[in-house]
């Protein structure tokens, strides 16, 4: 048995598809969305994303804005992009590629909360806990969307979600369990005792621990399904948190590339069009 593909690099596409349609709308009533990017340094990887968020923006008709500093600027500098952004009117929201090697909490505190096309403003992270509308946080939203447009039933399963950093298990936890979701969540992290007992029991697994292969296929329930969100490069070639043993038992697999990564700039797109379309309705 081999299982099934949550293929993102697709789904992105077919989003990308719906959300030239609403940019050519709202360009009808005069609205051109814009995205601004602010990355520090020159990092090979952060330079790529920044680079695919842009190709991106372009083909579906938003407007890009790059800011692109040396690794030697201060966290002064950066606020001062930061506030410039803020005050663009052409700017519908921006976010700051991370890691910064600045003071991430501050830079994150100072983005105006609605441009925050990352979710990770303090207000937005709030809202998300205390069930109010806002910006949500890019990758976990990619992830639950990457299920839902392949049929695997969220409400009532069992997920276990490995890693607890701030933009993708913390958040994760708190979607999968609205009402909206209705999924069971169990979060583990490096301080599990005995993570494959928890992982044994799961419908979904998310794996963004970040440590290549943890989950193994003695771990995986049959039929489970299993996104790979672990970033991690291993002789230059990135290598996610899933063994690939693991395909031989599960039901679905997210491939890592082409799976949560993709999905990631389909949510950021799709905040971005959000807001364009909010502040044209007021
Ligand atoms: N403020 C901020 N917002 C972010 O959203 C943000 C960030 N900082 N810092 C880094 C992470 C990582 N991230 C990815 C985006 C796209 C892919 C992606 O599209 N990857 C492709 C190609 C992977 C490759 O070949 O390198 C794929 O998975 O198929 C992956 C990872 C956004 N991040």
């Amino acid at each position: 048995m081999t299982a099934q593909t949550l293929d993102g690099a697709a789904t992105l596409r077919t989003i990308k598809a719906e959300l030239a349609q609403r940019v050519a709308a709202l360009k009808e009533q005069g609205i051109t969305p814009g995205l601004g990017t602010v990355l520090v340094g020159d990092d090979p990887g952060s330079q790529w994303y920044v680079g695919a968020k842009h190709k991106d923006c372009a083909e579906i008709g938003i407007t890009s804005i790059r800011r692109d500093l040396p690794a030697t600027a201060t966290q002064a500098e950066v606020e001062a992009v930061i506030d410039e952004l803020n005050a663009d009117e052409g700017c519908t929201g921006f976010l700051v590629q991370q890691p910064t090697g600045l003071d991430e909490f501050a830079l994150l505190s100072r983005v105006d909360p609605d441009k925050d096309v990352d979710g990770l403003h303090p207000t937005n992270l709030g809202k998300l806990v205390l069930g109010e509308s806002g910006p949500l946080p890019c990758t976990p939203v990619g992830a639950i969307e990457l299920l839902r447009r392949h049929g695997v039933q969220i409400a009532g399963a069992e997920v276990v979600v490995v890693g607890r950093g701030l933009t993708v298990g913390r958040p994760l936890g708190l979607l999968l369990t609205r009402r909206s979701e209705n999924a069971t969540v169990t979060l583990c992290h490096t301080g599990t005792v005995d993570l494959a007992a928890h992982v044994r029991h799961a419908d979904i697994v998310v794996a963004a621990a970040g440590v290549p292969g943890i989950i193994t296929a003695d771990m995986v329930k049959p039929g489970a399904a299993v996104l790979d969100v672990g970033v991690s490069r291993v002789d230059g070639k990135v290598t996610g948190d899933v063994h690939p043993d693991v395909w031989d038992v599960a039901g679905w697999v997210s491939p890592n590339p082409k799976g949560v990564g993709p999905m990631t700039r389909a949510m950021l797109l799709s905040n971005i069009v959000e807001i364009a379309e909010k502040s044209a309705r007021s």
